[in-house]
């Protein structure tokens, strides 16, 4: 099996493998934003080949975000390069967008499908770039991205520390009924919820190698995510 992200995983994003070796000590894995990146497909290629020499290299969360969900990819050929993907070793999940699945589009079932077959763990996330919903909109979208794949995804935007603890709340709820879900606020009110939900359940958190290169708004950067995550985790009383 590919990420299992039955406990906590922290990606490193970035649109440039290279900057691998500069994440393992911080990371767990890559998350790699295809659609930020010139030729994703050939960069894969070296990565897998790279691998081969350096059995200690991050398993890879390959994400190829559509434009109409804050990414670059337009739809054209976009989930079938993210199917391609599942073909490299070092790609161990991918991220499939919940409202392409919703919509029912062959190719991203086939994306699904191709990642079964091989072992990779799907993803499958929902973003507001502008508000966050309502809780129980919130906690629908996650159960339903849960059906569709490993974990529900949900990234929403806080304007103040209510929406942030709605989050929160919302991540422990569905934590505590049995599924396996990542969030987090973005903006600069949601910032903490990054090194916090990880405490409520939430099972991956995104941080940029390069601060100056966040890939989402209100991302601490790497150093800073692994570290808060560890100390919460490790000062904490048990998650029970
Ligand atoms: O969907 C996500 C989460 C994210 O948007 C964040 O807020 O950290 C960062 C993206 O790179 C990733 O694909």
């Amino acid at each position: 099996m590919g990420l299992e992200f039955d406990s906590f995983t922290l990606a490193a994003s970035t649109t440039d493998l290279s900057e691998e070796p500069a994440a393992r000590e911080f990371a767990d894995a890559i998350e790699f934003r295809m659609d930020l990146a010139s030729e994703p497909v050939a960069a894969l290629e070296a990565y897998d080949e790279r691998v081969a020499s350096t059995p200690d290299a991050m398993p890879i969360l390959a994400t190829n975000r559509a434009a109409w969900e804050g990414g670059e990819a337009t739809d054209d050929g976009r989930l079938e390069t993210l199917a391609a993907a599942t073909r490299f070793d070092a790609v161990e999940a991918i991220d499939i967008e919940l409202e392409s699945l919703r919509a029912g589009a062959t190719a991203a079932t086939d994306a699904r499908e191709a990642a079964r077959e091989r072992d990779v763990s799907v993803v499958v996330s929902a973003h507001d770039f502008e508000a966050t919903p309502r809780a129980v909109e919130m906690r629908e979208t996650l159960t339903e991205a849960c059906e569709y794949g490993d974990v529900g995804k949900l990234a929403v935007t806080a304007t103040d520390r209510e929406d942030a603890l709605a989050v929160l709340t919302v991540t422990h709820q569905l934590t505590a009924a049995g599924h396996d879900v990542a969030t987090m606020s973005m903006g600069e009110a949601g910032s903490h919820t990054r090194a916090v939900a990880p405490v409520y359940g939430s099972r991956i958190g995104y941080a940029p190698v390069v601060p100056e290169r966040a890939t989402a708004p209100g991302q601490y950067d790497l150093e800073t995510l692994a570290e808060l995550v560890e100390r919460l985790q490790a000062d904490g009383p048990s998650t029970a």
